[in-house]
């Protein structure tokens, strides 16, 4: 299994930037500049500082925002292969854009749900639109699993951060999706949601395709591989041991802050 990213562009419109006296001047702000890059089977730690795309490529790759430009190809099994690109969106019908959906388990940096259902109406029907024959069964698995089954009843848009938070990790994981995409993981969860999803990681990492972006540095030394981002493109993508094995501590800090330094110093010379 393996995700493809072909020449994918992206730039948002930066209306907080239009000069008001060059009202036709459009400026833009670059979240993706022509990433190429592959990832397989296993846990991808992207990495890279503030602005350098991670969110825009994750979101990108859970099929919530259109690419300008280029195509994304998941190779899913020998018999499933999907697409996301500009043309996929534009002329593709809704069900092909939500087929691929159902395949990608999407974990966004805000962990907030607005939904006025409660907590289990709210599983219940993505349960069911995931299409579990037993949607009542597997809420009830779910909740357990996620330590949810106290807030059944309460409004997701009030449920406490932590529980939110663990709320959400728990309904990208209703479809079994073979791919799961983690925006800051870490951010909001509490004790028990952070314990939880250690363990969730830990056993799907050889299921399918997990992509975790992240300023934690500590959570990325679960990863198998590091996608280095930088200026929307990929500046970097190896083996965690195999690109950590150069600096002498062999931490995936280390090895980010090194790069980093790198960075600067190039950027002073040019
Ligand atoms: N919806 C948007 N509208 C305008 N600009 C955006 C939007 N989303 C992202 N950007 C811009 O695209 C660039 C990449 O942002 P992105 O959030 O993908 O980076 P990031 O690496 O995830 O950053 P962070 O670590 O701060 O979350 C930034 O310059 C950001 O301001």
């Amino acid at each position: 299994m393996y995700i493809e990213w072909s020449h994918v562009n992206k730039r948002f419109h930066d209306s907080a930037k239009v000069p008001s006296h060059r009202p036709y001047r459009m400026e833009f702000r670059l979240g993706l500049l022509d990433f190429t890059s592959t990832v397989r089977n296993g846990i991808t730690a992207v990495l890279g500082p503030q602005g350098s795309g991670k969110t825009t490529l994750l979101r990108m790759t859970a099929g919530a925002l259109v690419p300008d430009d280029g195509r994304i190809t998941y190779h899913i099994g020998p018999n499933e292969v999907r697409g996301w690109s500009r043309s996929v969106a534009a002329i593709g019908n809704a069900s092909s854009a939500d087929e691929l959906r159902k395949r990608i388990g999407y974990v966004p940096s805000k962990k907030r749900s607005r939904r006025e259902w409660t907590l289990e109406e709210s599983l219940y029907d993505i349960a069911e639109a995931c299409g579990h024959l037993r949607p009542k069964v597997k809420v009830a698995e779910m909740m357990a699993k996620w330590g949810l089954a106290a807030h059944r009843k309460q409004l997701v848009k009030n449920l406490p951060e932590g529980v939110s938070s663990r709320y959400i990790v728990s309904q990208s994981l209703m479809a079994e999706p073979p791919i799961w995409l983690l925006d800051e993981p870490t951010e909001s969860l509490d004790e028990l949601g952070l314990k939880l999803l250690h363990e969730e990681i830990a056993e799907r990492r050889h299921k399918g395709i997990i992509l975790i972006a992240t300023n934690d540095l500590q959570l990325a030394e679960v990863a198998d591989y590091l996608l280095l981002m930088e200026g929307g493109s990929c500046r970097r993508l190896g083996q965690r041991r195999l690109l950590t094995a150069g600096v002498p501590d062999g931490r995936v800090s280390s090895w980010y802050n090194s790069m980093q330094t790198f960075a600067q110093v190039r950027t002073r010379f040019k």
